[in-house]
């Protein structure tokens, strides 16, 4: 008798049992939270890849997975992965729906409370209006940090030419790379062509995620990112972060300042140099689901 194979995609489902999840979404970066802490289920590329895919599978930007916690204070932590399979070290809207889904789950509570993510413990703060804000970590230029390659010192500016074209952009680390370009219109931006070259270039060992920011005022800046993993996203909360560093390094923002992405609105604030950079937003949920593919 002919075997029939297991989709390979299902085969980090163990045990038989259907993978159940969360559908949410900050600022309209939506993710898919599943829950690893009962040891049945385990994740791998292709099955992130197949979670992710908007025709076949749930759909999503990013895939959050719900972990024991890793550090003494902290209630849970959590993984994440890009829907095109790859792991990724910081997610800030991700990091809002995991609170709010660790809330509604009992496993924290209050207005405050800890989460480890895989490059840090955040400090998770459930605001009056429904908000949470995250502490972010302190954002890191130094070129070895980003990772950048062919740079010794962090500049405000970097200017690359390729194929003719320069690009100027800041580049910080917020745990996950970024790239920050000032452009006078963020509408007609070339987000879709110059995000993939720019994610390619030697200088980014482990590309990086690219904003496009234009400053509309001190008080206020619009932004696009094209994201490494998951291609253009309606919000990138640590892309939010990145860009309000660059800009409030060189003086050309306020300390606090409020990114306006295409799927919604944060609020990042960074009182100074070396303190956390924080960012308030949404977290909503869309549904629950059983993946049985
Ligand atoms: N959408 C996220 C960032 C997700 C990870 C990123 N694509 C990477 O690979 O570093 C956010 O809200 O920060």
């Amino acid at each position: 008798m002919a075997e029939v194979a297991a989709s390979p995609a299902a085969s980090a489902v163990r045990d038989s049992r259907a993978l159940r999840f969360s559908k949410m979404h900050g600022a309209g970066n939506d993710v898919v939270v599943v829950d690893l802490r009962d040891g049945l289920v385990s994740l791998d590329a292709m099955l992130c890849r197949a979670l992710g895919d908007r025709h076949t599978g749930v759909g999503c930007d990013q895939i959050l997975t719900i972990e024991p916690p890793r550090s003494a204070n902290a209630v849970a932590s959590y993984r994440i992965w890009n829907s095109d399979g790859s792991l990724a070290r910081q997610c800030g809207n991700g990091a809002r729906c995991v609170a709010a889904w660790l809330l509604r789950d009992g496993t924290a509570s209050g207005d405050a409370f800890d989460v480890d993510s895989p490059v840090d413990t955040h400090h998770v703060t459930r605001l009056a209006d429904g908000r949470f804000r995250i502490a972010m970590g302190v954002p890191r230029f130094a070129p070895a940090d980003v990772p950048m390659s062919g740079f010794e010192h962090a500049q405000d500016e970097y200017v690359l030419s390729h194929d003719d074209r320069a690009f100027a952009f800041g580049a910080v680390s917020m745990g996950n790379p970024h790239a920050v370009l000032e452009v006078a219109d963020v509408a007609s931006a070339p987000v879709e062509t110059a995000g993939p070259l720019l994610q390619s270039l030697p200088v980014f060992p482990d590309s990086a995620n690219i904003g496009f920011a234009q400053v509309e005022s001190r008080q206020r800046v619009r932004l696009r990112v094209y994201e490494r993993g998951a291609g253009e996203t309606l919000a990138c909360g640590s892309g939010a972060c990145a860009a309000a560093a660059v800009l409030m390094k060189r003086g050309r923002v306020d300390r606090d300042v409020t990114i306006a992405l295409p799927g919604g609105e944060l609020q990042i604030a960074w009182p100074d140099d070396d303190a956390p950079i924080t960012m308030a937003g949404p977290a909503a949920f869309v549904f629950e689901g059983e993946w049985l593919a």
